[in-house]
């Protein structure tokens, strides 16, 4: 068990994060990222979750997610720290290759628009 990583973050992390993951919102009191994803259809959405799906089982760390068609909205907290931690920093970035990745099936999505 890395004790390290469930330490939540300090105030002066969070003020970095505008800056190193431009594509994420604090929210929830900062204690949580959001991103929304859009992609080309269902089958591009679903295979980037089914990637994501993997690392997280993988670093067992696990998005709260939903999937409607071809959006999918993403909320990143850590349930131990009630709070956010580096396994959130680390399982956003990775989110941001793989949705990278899809890049050709990306848009950048408002979750209020459908
Ligand atoms: C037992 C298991 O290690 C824990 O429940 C893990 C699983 N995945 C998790 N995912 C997230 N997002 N937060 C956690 O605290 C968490 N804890």
């Amino acid at each position: 068990m890395t004790t390290a990583l469930v330490t939540r973050l300090t105030a002066d992390d969070l003020k970095g994060l505008k800056k190193s993951l431009p594509d994420w919102d604090l929210t929830s009191g900062d204690t949580a990222l959001e991103r929304h994803l859009q992609f080309k259809d269902f089958r591009a959405a679903w295979a980037f979750m089914t990637e994501v799906a993997h690392y997280a089982e993988a670093v067992d760390h696990h998005p709260e997610w939903s999937n409607v068609y071809n959006r999918v909205a993403i909320h990143l907290t850590t349930h131990d720290a009630k709070g956010l931690t580096e396994k959130d920093l680390k399982l956003a970035r990775f989110i941001n290759g793989a949705a990278a990745e899809h890049q050709g099936d990306t848009v950048h999505a408002s979750p209020n628009h459908s």
